[in-house]
């Protein structure tokens, strides 16, 4: 069986720099927002779910779901965001678990889930343990703000929809702090593989 780590954190928090790092170890990686796009295009179940719940309205002139018009109501609005989780969130598992089976079956020893809502959706029954990476509140706005050009206000709803990052940290089996530069990151990654018996220490 194949070891499955559950990477986590929240929007912005540096999961994404995280997962590439893991990728040039060769370490195969699984991310939740991947599938989650796939599961709302245009013939899947989830795809009509959604234009039931949230009307026509919803799409763009292709007829692909408006992602930043759902985004805006989803962000700002705990109800419509539970409707939509309710529709995508069952699709988006059962993708990563057959991704899962399939790591297994090629004998990989290790695969990585990249899961923003980890905790939120209590999902670590699907990993032996969790990552998480952590910034500071006030980092995390300002990196979002910059990477989406967003508003505070639009940051903030984003930020306020996902449980703190604070809170993760108590539950996490590790935590890298990515408040600093990338290279900090980098080593922190380092030493929790070679805790984890996953990566070798070079000497
Ligand atoms: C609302 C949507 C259309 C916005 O799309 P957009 O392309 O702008 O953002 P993207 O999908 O890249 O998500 C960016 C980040 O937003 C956060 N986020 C997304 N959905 C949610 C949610 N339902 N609750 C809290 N945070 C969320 C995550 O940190 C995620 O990494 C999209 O995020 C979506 O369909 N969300 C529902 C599915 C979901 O929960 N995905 C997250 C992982 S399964
Ligand atoms: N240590 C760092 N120093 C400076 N900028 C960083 C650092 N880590 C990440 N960033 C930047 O912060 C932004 C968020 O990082 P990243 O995309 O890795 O986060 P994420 O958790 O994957 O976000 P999301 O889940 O919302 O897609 C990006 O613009 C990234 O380049």
């Amino acid at each position: 069986m194949s070891l499955v780590i559950g990477l986590t954190g929240g929007i912005a928090s540096g999961k994404s720099t995280v997962s590439t790092m893991l990728k040039e170890l060769d370490i195969s990686v699984i991310d939740a927002d991947v599938e989650a796009r796939l599961a709302v295009q245009k013939g899947e179940p989830a795809y009509a779910k959604i234009i039931e719940v949230f009307s026509h309205g919803i799409l763009l002139p292709n007829e692909e779901i408006d992602r930043q018009k759902l985004g805006s109501i989803i962000f700002h609005n705990a109800e419509k965001r539970k409707l939509l989780n309710e529709i995508v969130h069952p699709e988006v598992r059962k993708r990563m678990t057959r991704q899962i089976e399939e790591a297994n079956q090629n004998q990989e020893e290790l695969v990585v889930l990249d899961i923003p809502l980890l905790f939120e959706s209590k999902l670590t029954y699907m990993v032996d343990k969790t990552l998480l990476v952590y910034v500071d509140r006030s980092v995390q706005l300002q990196r979002l703000m910059e990477r989406n050009n967003l508003s505070a206000l639009e940051a903030e709803a984003r930020v306020n929809s996902q449980m703190p990052l604070s809170e993760k940290v108590s539950i996490a089996d590790a935590v890298i702090n990515n408040n600093g530069s990338i290279k900090e990151t980098k080593k922190q990654l380092n030493d929790i593989l070679i805790q984890w018996g996953i990566k070798k220490n070079k000497r």
